[in-house]
């Protein structure tokens, strides 16, 4: 695999002014990272006075964008209460904005009304037959379940010594906490099997083939690890690939807890984790986090040393992504290029609508290091899942402390979806791939429009290598997938 690129030369040396102040918890951070920080912030000042200059203020509105919407969920008692980030970069000559108004087209935009969290349910784990790998025993592909890459199949696994997991009789309080889960978190894919097999699989029950009645073995837990973002970054192929290792337990679905389930308590919270056994990592994944303005506060009050993982994508194509998922669910929605201008005319892009602010990943990055240090998240390449799954799983094992256990072997490309799909595990169990709703078909989009995006993200971009020390190389692909 090839190695990362170097990353770009550090920025110039900021001038004399008062860094914010580190939050609780930040002493982990050295000195270099909150010079790096305040760097970043002031970097992103400039830019964002640039693009105001330019005549893009009345689309980009930063303070705005990194808003949770109203109707926020309360704080928990018992959590000290952390230090406010610190104010988003100023808008120099601009006078403060007014407090978030929504998108007046949210709702032609297919995006939830302003009083809904904002981003649609990202969990879409309906499952497709595989193509056979090479040497494949015909048939393998059959019964495949529901979650993700159909780990929900019968047949066994490596791993069924503990997976062997349905809820116990009387196992109420995760049977109440599944419960408790809306059903705006279900999956997007419309069986009630689906949905029963995202729920067994945050249930902590046998998503993979486990014997019915089999007891479930060792104890619910906080996670220690979290995928928190982005949304069509690729967070479900990662989930399903890391889940594949013996010491991860992870959740099937979207608990959400951060954004939109926060009041429910971190009760609540840990009895949607599976159970683990010591040793063993217990993970969840809902990408939404990374967007959420009180994400970052809320899980360092939860626990301070947990490991993060982002999954990042080419912004552009990441927005492409993120509409042809609402297209899906709602045709009627107006085109691309017209949800992606305030002003085609004068080439304003609507930083407002959600699928273009969520690209903008040095800005949320920013609120995420005013609680946790560089080191402690792990920055995953979304381009890279795709071409070399196995060695962006080995960076991720290595993060987590955990043996490379999941390695080429356990992947294979299929060429009917054009994307990597999992192996049997060596047990014999079938082959797996993501669902229809993962690697659609993106529409057509104007050239001219795609240019105008990759120029809009262009600086966001080379902040955010900066920032991750990462150079992600979104600059030099040429349109959409
Ligand atoms: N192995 C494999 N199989 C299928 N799809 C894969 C895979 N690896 C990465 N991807 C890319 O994942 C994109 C969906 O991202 P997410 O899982 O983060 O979406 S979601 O936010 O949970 O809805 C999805 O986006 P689209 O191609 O736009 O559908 C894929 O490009």
């Amino acid at each position: 695999m090839a190695p990362w690129p170097a990353p770009p030369p550090p920025p110039p040396p900021p001038p004399p002014l008062a860094a914010p102040p580190p939050p609780p918890g930040a002493s982990a951070k050295g000195p270099p990272a909150r010079k790096l920080l305040f760097m970043c912030t002031l970097s992103l000042s400039v830019t964002y006075l640039c693009y105001s200059l330019l005549g893009g203020s009345g689309s980009l509105q930063f303070p705005l964008a990194l808003q949770e919407p109203p109707g926020a969920a309360a704080e928990p008692p018992p959590s000290p209460p952390p230090p406010s980030p610190p104010p988003p970069p100023a808008r120099l000559g601009a006078p403060s904005p007014p407090p978030a108004p929504p998108p007046p087209d949210s709702a032609s935009r297919g995006e939830p009304p302003p009083e809904q969290p904002p981003e649609e349910p990202a969990e879409e784990p309906a499952e497709e037959p595989p193509e056979q790998p090479a040497g494949e025993p015909a048939g393998a592909g059959a019964g495949a379940g529901a979650d993700g890459w159909g780990l929900a199949s019968g047949g066994g696994g490596a791993r069924d010594a503990w997976l062997r997991t349905p809820p116990a009789a009387g196992d109420t309080a995760t049977a109440t906490a599944q419960s408790a889960l809306p059903e705006r978190e279900a999956p997007e894919s419309s069986t009630a099997a689906d949905e029963l097999a995202g729920r067994r699989a945050a249930n902590g029950s046998s998503d993979r083939g486990g014997a019915p009645g089999t007891p479930d073995y060792g104890e619910r837990k906080l996670p220690q690890a979290l995928i928190v973002g982005v949304k069509k970054g690729g967070t479900r192929a990662l989930l399903e690939a890391i889940r594949v290792h013996p010491d991860v337990r992870a959740v099937g679905v979207e608990p959400h807890f951060f954004d939109r389930n926060y009041e429910k308590g971190l009760e609540w919270y840990r009895n949607v984790m599976p159970k683990t056994l010591d040793g063993q990592v217990t993970m969840e994944k809902t990408p939404s986090y990374f967007v959420t303005n009180e994400a970052p506060q809320r899980i360092h009050a939860m626990a301070k040393d947990i490991k993060l993982i982002v999954v990042v994508r080419n912004p552009v194509t990441r927005a492409i992504s993120d509409y042809t998922q609402t297209l899906s669910k709602k045709p009627e929605i107006p085109t691309f290029e017209v949800l992606a201008f305030k002003n085609r005319t004068l080439g304003l892009i609507d930083a407002s609508w959600s699928a273009i602010r969520i690209g903008i990943y040095a800005l949320h990055l920013e609120n995420w290091l005013q609680y946790f240090p560089l080191s402690q998240i792990l920055f995953v390449s979304g381009e890279r899942l795709i071409v070399d799954p196995a060695g962006e799983m080995a960076k991720v094992q290595d993060f987590l402390g955990l043996k490379r256990v999941v390695t080429e072997k356990h992947f294979y490309f299929n060429k009917t979806k054009g994307f990597p799909c999992l192996k049997k595990p060596e047990d014999s169990s079938a082959p797996r791939c993501l669902g229809k709703s993962k690697g659609r078909t993106h529409p057509r989009i104007d050239p001219d429009v795609i240019h105008r995006l990759q120029k809009f993200y262009k600086p966001f971009n080379m902040m955010f290598y900066q920032m991750t020390g990462q150079d992600f190389q979104w600059e030099r692909e040429e349109g959409d997938k």
